[in-house]
Parts: structure tokens; C-alpha cells; sequence
């Protein structure tokens, strides 16, 4: 049972709506209107949105542009009121919004953070207590002193970072600001983002860097077009969004009534993954897209251990029916050697014609971050369109330099139609691969160093060892 105050932020049935006038003269004609009448229409820039963030916890919201992300975090902030709905927030909030909000551009910096630091509650006594963190971590010298609205929008993302963080907030919400900056300045925010984290402070974040959300997010909230999706562990939401981006509403709607037939499972890792008949409808015998399915015998697939949960989505054009993981020797297997080659193989089944199929696969961690894949469009291979009843079969042959681990294999049959992304067919997670490896090296891959040092004793010639 969760208690009111182990919640940091609850948002409870907010919306915005804006009024959206067709010319700028229809607002006016409306408010001297005797008879009220509505020159207007209503925009929800958010509908009934509600979900709660735990005392600690680090949740991303992310959701495709225009979908109500930073509606929501101003909204939390108390930047915008909300048409209808509540929020409550326990905690100081500290907050890095878009670049600007907060900072009077007529001020220095230092006037800056001594301003803002006020708002949040600060004397000017604690603020001059933490400015020279703020300072050192801003590093941008003695621009500080001059009026914000001369700094380049990188030195001011810098002092907006430096303050919002450095004044140990209880609650730090951040929204899009590490993508401005260079890639030093943002490593050191996501490091400083990490120890306040370690130490408690809840941190509600937006972005559109994937990688960001499933590296550093404990819990996801999916929006789309200003209305709540979903919410539950990283790799899931990043996967279901990847729908949404793909244009494939029928399949996110099915996933979402099967996360929702587990009660309670939404925002759990493994309730949020349905167990399912794996990749293909086996009872109606139907494609993703509702083609009548061609039967298929012996598959390199029913060797392999693959993913119980139903994995798939697609228009159905295609079908990768069949996929299969060889190690060196040519065996069948989940499992490889760190520095072996290995074959990936393909065979998808066409239901339509395609112009431009092309054959995917990408490795993933067990969070869901791409830690590498391909395509034959990126290899540049030559692939020919196909018609209703043409199969492919597909091999991707390279060496595994991940290290020693458990990993999830996705592969995909994808076009493009015009000028649109198109998902024909889509496994994801669909099997795991076990690297075994006998040396690791630091990261998630091996470079494959060769070594040579030299050893230079004191008064005698060069000696040379590998
Ligand atoms: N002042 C406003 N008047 C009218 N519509 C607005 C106003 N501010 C925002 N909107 C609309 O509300 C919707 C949500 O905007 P919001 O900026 O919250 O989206 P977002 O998810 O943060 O998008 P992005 O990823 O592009 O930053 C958008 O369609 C936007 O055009």
C-alpha cells in the first residue's frame, strides 16, 4: 500500500487546453461579444494526464514532439496552471527548463543565481555558500559578471545546469537542457546527476535521447499527443514509443490491452511483457497484418531458446518467419564465443509487394539500450524488389566483441514508403545470445588490442616483449 508522502510529485487529472483563434483578430471579437459567442476552438495541449513520481525515484517522461512532455513539467514547476486537474509536489523543486525560463536576460549571472536562488527559498547567505561550486561547475570564467543575454546558449545552459544541480534540490527536474552543451559538459551533468540521485533527491526528466532514458531512468511515462500512454520499466516504454514513431497504433493499442490484462503490471518489468504464442498468431494462422499465413516446417528458430513474450508488430506486408544464430562451427545456438564469428540468418515471407525491403538486426543489454546492429541498406547490399509470395533469406556474418554476457537479439524486414518509415515486420527481444568470453576488457566491447611493450631497464639495451 503507498502512502501519500512516499510520493514526491502526483499528478492527478491534469489538463491544458488552449484556445486556438483562426486570426488573431477572432480573439478580440470574442471577449467584446455581448452574446458570448466562441470564436475559439479548444487545443488539449494535455488531457486527463495523472501518475505519481516516488520520493527518489528517477523518472523520464518521453512521448514524440508536440505531445505535452514540457506542458507537464511546467505544470509541476508551477511555470503554467493547469485548465483542470491537480499536482501535488512534496520537496524543493529545482528545475532546468527550456533555456531562458527563470533567468532575467538583463541580469549577470551572478545576479542570476542569486535571484533564482531566492525563489527556490535560499538566503542570500546559503547562496553565497554554494556559488563557488556553482562557479567551478559552470567554468565559464568571467562571463558570470556580464548580463546573461550576451552568453552563447552552451554558456548559458552551462550557469542554468551549474545552478539547478548544485543547490542539492530535493526534487530536480530537467527538461531537453543536456543536449545543448559539448559532449565534456554533458558527461560531467550526467555524472553530478548520478551522485544527487545516489543521495536521494527525485529527479523527473525529459528527453529524446533513448540511451539517457534506459540508462539512468528507474520508470517511464509514455505521452502521445497530449494524452497518457503507458508507464513501466525504460526498455519497455523506449519500445513501445518506437511504435508510435513507426506509426504502428493497431500494434501499440494490442500491446497495451495485454499489458493491461496483467492488473496491476504496468510500471513492472516483468509483469509489463505478456507471455504470448511468440512471434506469430498460431491459432488464427494470420500474419502481424492479417495475411492468410504460409506454413512453414523445420525452422532453425525451434532450436533456439527464444523469447516466450509476444515480440512482434508490423503491417504484415511481411513475415520473418524464421531466424537463426550459428557460431563458427555452423551449430545452432544461443550461445558464442567472445572473438568468434557467428552468422545471423533471416528468411522473411512476402505477402505484397515491396520495392526496397531491407533486413535489420540490433543487439541489445538486458535494459534495452542498442548496443549495436545493422542493415542492408547501411552494408549496402543488393536487395531486389519482391512481389506476394517471394521469400528472402538473409545472413549477417561478423565477429562478436561483446564481451562475456547475457544480451537480446531484435531483427526487422523494413522499407520505406513514401518517404515514410515503414515496419513490415518487426522481432524484438525475440532471443537472447550468451557470450562467453575468457578475458574482459572495461566496457561493453572488446577493441581487440594488440600490445606491445617495450622494456627499458636502467643501463642495458631495449628488450621487447608482446
Ligand atoms: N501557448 C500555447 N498556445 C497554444 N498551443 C500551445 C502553447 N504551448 C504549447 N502548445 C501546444 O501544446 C502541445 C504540447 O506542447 P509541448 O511543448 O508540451 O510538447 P513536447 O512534448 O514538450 O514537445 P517537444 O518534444 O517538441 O518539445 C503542442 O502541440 C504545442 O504546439
Amino acid at each position: 500500500m503507498s502512502s501519500d508522502n512516499e510520493y514526491a510529485i502526483q499528478v492527478q487529472n491534469v489538463s491544458k487546453i488552449y484556445k486556438l483563434y483562426e486570426k488573431p483578430i477572432d480573439r478580440l471579437k470574442e471577449s467584446l461579444s455581448i452574446t458570448h459567442k466562441n470564436y475559439h476552438r479548444d487545443f488539449f495541449a494535455l488531457s486527463d494526464i495523472s501518475f505519481n513520481v516516488k520520493k527518489g525515484e528517477t523518472v523520464g517522461i518521453i512521448g514524440t514532439n508536440g505531445s505535452g512532455k514540457s506542458t507537464i513539467l511546467k505544470i509541476i514547476t508551477g511555470v503554467l496552471t493547469p485548465t483542470s486537474g491537480n499536482v501535488r509536489v512534496s520537496g524543493v523543486i529545482s528545475a532546468l527548463l527550456e533555456l531562458g525560463a527563470g533567468f532575467n536576460m538583463d541580469y549577470t549571472g551572478i545576479e542570476n543565481v542569486f535571484m533564482n536562488g531566492t525563489m527556490m527559498g535560499f538566503t542570500r547567505k546559503q547562496m553565497e555558500e554554494k556559488l563557488p561550486d556553482i562557479l567551478e561547475f559552470a567554468d565559464i570564467g568571467d562571463f558570470v559578471y556580464q548580463p546573461v543575454k550576451t552568453y552563447s546558449s552552451g554558456m548559458f545552459v552551462r550557469l542554468a545546469f551549474a545552478l539547478a544541480i548544485n543547490v542539492e534540490p530535493e526534487i530536480l527536474i530537467v527538461d531537453e537542457a543536456l543536449s545543448v552543451g559539448d559532449v565534456f559538459f554533458q558527461s560531467k551533468c550526467y555524472r553530478r546527476m548520478e551522485e544527487i540521485r545516489k543521495n536521494g533527491t527525485t529527479i523527473l526528466m525529459v528527453t529524446h535521447d533513448m540511451g539517457s532514458v534506459i540508462k539512468y531512468c528507474d520508470r517511464v511515462v509514455l505521452l502521445n499527443k497530449g494524452h497518457y500512454v503507458a508507464e513501466g520499466a525504460p526498455g519497455k516504454m523506449v519500445d513501445l514509443y518506437k511504435k508510435i514513431l513507426a506509426n504502428q497504433m493497431g500494434a501499440l493499442e494490442e500491446e497495451l490491452a495485454e499489458m493491461n490484462d496483467f492488473s496491476g503490471g504496468i510500471g513492472d518489468e516483468e509483469n509489463s511483457a505478456k507471455s504470448g504464442s511468440g512471434t506469430s498468431d498460431s491459432k488464427t494462422g494470420k500474419s502481424a497484418g492479417g495475411h492468410q499465413k504460409t506454413v512453414h516446417q523445420g525452422l532453425m528458430r525451434d532450436k533456439l531458446t527464444i523469447n516466450p513474450s509476444k515480440t512482434e508488430y508490423g503491417n504484415g506486408k511481411a513475415e520473418l518467419y524464421d531466424f537463426g544464430l550459428f557460431d563458427e562451427r555452423g551449430n545452432l545456438t544461443n550461445l558464442l564465443l567472445k572473438g568468434e564469428y557467428f552468422e545471423i540468418r533471416e528468411r522473411i515471407h512476402f505477402y505484397d509487394t515491396i520495392q526496397a525491403p531491407i533486413f535489420t538486426y540490433t543487439i541489445k543489454d538486458k535494459k534495452g539500450a542498442d548496443l549495436t546492429g545493422t542493415n542492408t541498406m547501411f552494408e549496402g547490399a543488393d536487395i531486389r524488389p519482391v512481389k506476394d509470395g517471394d521469400e528472402y533469406e538473409v545472413c549477417f556474418r561478423q565477429k562478436m566483441t561483446l564481451q562475456g554476457g547475457e544480451y537480446l537479439l531484435s531483427m526487422s524486414c523494413t522499407g520505406f514508403e513514401q518517404g515514410e518509415h515503414t515496419v513490415y515486420h518487426r522481432l524484438y527481444d525475440i532471443a537472447n545470445i550468451t557470450v562467453i568470453s575468457n578475458k574482459n576488457t572495461v566496457g561493453v566491447y572488446d577493441m581487440e588490442s594488440e600490445v606491445e611493450a617495450v622494456l627499458k631497464p636502467s643501463g642495458t639495451q631495449e628488450e621487447k616483449g608482446n
